[in-house]
């Protein structure tokens, strides 16, 4: 997993993972819609952005380097004609950083025209991959995405859309959420485990299907519900409906917990739970765990917020007198890709990113909470930042438990070696950090919170138990290759 991704990484926090869309619409382009809603999504990637349309004869293509508001002018949208289309934002996970990755891929071939987006990562591409190079497929990239269109593009050959399809989800193994465009049909499917989030919206004069729901509002349209673990939706070519299958049933799913911890919107609802409301019960679990009353609870911008104003309203409700208080500013400026060489440059990051209100924390005790520890580097900073301006006690609560282990399914987040909690206690990081307490949320906590059983999660960061086989790693269950499929084959 380590690759060209790991060059322009962010030394702090995490890196995204994908957005993908997929739009079918009676008669309007669809291109101008993909493009916002890829604007909805670009929280999800921003190394590059692409969209793919076809207008009942051919494919138009395009795909540039660079976040959505850039990669796209009047013209090139002008240009990217027809009533259906797909869309991407990509952060790679596999393959290299540069345009020979960036999505929607499009295949031209025998059966006709192919276009494909991912969001996820499979694990066993590589072993795909020689086995259709074997067999004469070339390929123009090193990604995972390309090898998933070419299997595809080999199914079609010989079968129908829903066949062609689900012989793919047997050969590939690891998370994915799709979006595909065959000729003028769009379809998405969700990987067996449910890895990665993926729904279905109505539009006045159409459907869509995307990553989150945040995107469906941006186009003001309705929710109508989420691609299920190992189904396959078949939009209507003419924007009038959709057909579902169930290709495969799995006794446990294995949704990625991070998705509402930290990388979706707070403003999309993921398998009927809206972001927002989870991230406060998050902060209402961690109040009950290991709540502490100072004078003042600080939220860590942005993905803290919610978790602190759960945390503050519990409470209150038991009769604390920790006050909420937005004490530490973001400067919504500082992007993500520049270059961070040295751990200098990584503090300097944080400075430029936080600052302090010094009238909030001076001589008080504080609490600063957070979502998550990756490298450490944004709690230790903010912990200086904050005694620095005076405050007498800085009490730290992780809305997660500790990320030990790396994630192979779709988020880059670190190596091993990066990750503060690969080697060192809790009591070690606090020490680390300077906090004089740190606490993180329990992985049963995390369950309740987002009102699935553990069973159902993806926990492989903090537990070091992987929903899947992967070499080198332990998984957490019977790895079951694809198994009960409905549809005969
Ligand atoms: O331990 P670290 O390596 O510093 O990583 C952890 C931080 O990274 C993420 O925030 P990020 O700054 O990426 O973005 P946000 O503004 O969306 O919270 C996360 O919310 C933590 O704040
Ligand atoms: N972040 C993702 O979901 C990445 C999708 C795919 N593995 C890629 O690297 O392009
Ligand atoms: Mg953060």
């Amino acid at each position: 997993m380590e690759d060209g991704a790991g060059a322009s990484r962010p030394a702090t926090g995490m890196t995204e993972k994908c957005g993908v869309v997929g739009i079918s619409l009676a008669e309007r382009d669809a291109a101008l819609p993909t493009y916002y809603a890829l604007y909805a999504l670009q929280h999800r990637g921003q190394e590059s952005a692409g969209i793919v349309t076809h207008d009942g004869f051919q494919q138009h293509q395009h795909v540039e380097m660079g976040l959505v508001g850039d990669a796209f002018d009047e013209s090139d949208i002008d240009a990217l004609t027809g009533s259906t289309g797909l869309g991407h934002v990509r952060y790679p996970t596999e393959g290299s950083l540069d345009k020979s990755c960036a999505q929607p891929f499009s295949v031209s071939f025998r059966g006709g025209a192919l276009g494909l987006s991912h969001n996820g990562n499979l694990v066993n591409a590589d072993e795909v991959r020689d086995e259709l190079a074997a067999t004469g497929h070339a390929f123009t990239s090193d990604g995972d995405t390309e090898v998933i269109a070419h299997d595809i593009a080999r199914n079609l050959l010989e079968a129908d859309l829903v066949r062609a399809v689900k012989r793919t989800m047997e050969r590939i193994h690891g998370s994915y959420a799709l979006t595909i465009m065959h000729d003028d049909t769009v379809m998405g499917v969700r990987d067996p485990e449910g890895n990665r989030p993926l729904c279905i919206g109505e539009l006045d004069d159409g459907y869509v299907i995307t990553s989150e729901s945040a995107a469906i509002d941006t186009l003001g349209g309705d929710l109508v519900r989420d691609v299920q673990p190992g189904e396959l939706v078949v939009l209507h070519e003419d924007g009038t409906g959709f057909d579902a299958y169930q290709l495969f049933e799995r006794d446990r799913s294995a949704h990625c917990f991070f998705e509402y911890v930290y990388f979706a919107r707070p403003d999309s609802v993921i398998d009927d739970e809206l972001v927002y409301e989870v991230r406060r019960d998050l902060g209402r679990e961690l109040w009950a765990e290991s709540g502490v009353d100072t004078d003042v609870v600080m939220p860590v911008p942005d993905s803290g917020r919610a978790f602190a104003s759960g945390y503050s309203d519990a409470a209150h409700e038991d009769g604390a007198s920790v006050e909420f208080a937005e004490g530490l500013m973001k400067n919504r400026y500082v992007g993500r890709t520049f270059i961070m060489p040295t751990q200098e440059a990584r503090e300097r990051a944080v400075r430029l990113k936080l600052n302090p209100i010094r009238s909030t924390v001076e001589g008080k005790s504080v609490t600063i909470i957070d979502d998550s520890i990756v490298r450490g580097t944004t709690s230790n900073q903010l912990v200086e930042l904050v005694r620095d301006a005076g405050a007498e006690e800085v009490h730290v609560r992780i809305g997660a438990p500790a990320i030990l282990a790396p994630c192979y399914m779709g988020i880059n987040m670190a190596t091993r070696d990066e990750l503060i909690a690969a080697d060192k206690s809790t009591d070690e990081i606090r020490e680390e950090i300077g906090a004089d307490s740190l606490s993180y949320l329990s992985v049963d906590a995390v369950a309740s919170a987002i009102g699935k059983r553990r069973d159902d999660l993806c926990l492989g960061c903090v537990t070091g138990e992987y929903p899947y086989d992967i070499d080198g790693e332990t998984t957490d269950r019977e790895v079951e290759r694809p198994g009960v499929a409905s549809a005969d084959d």
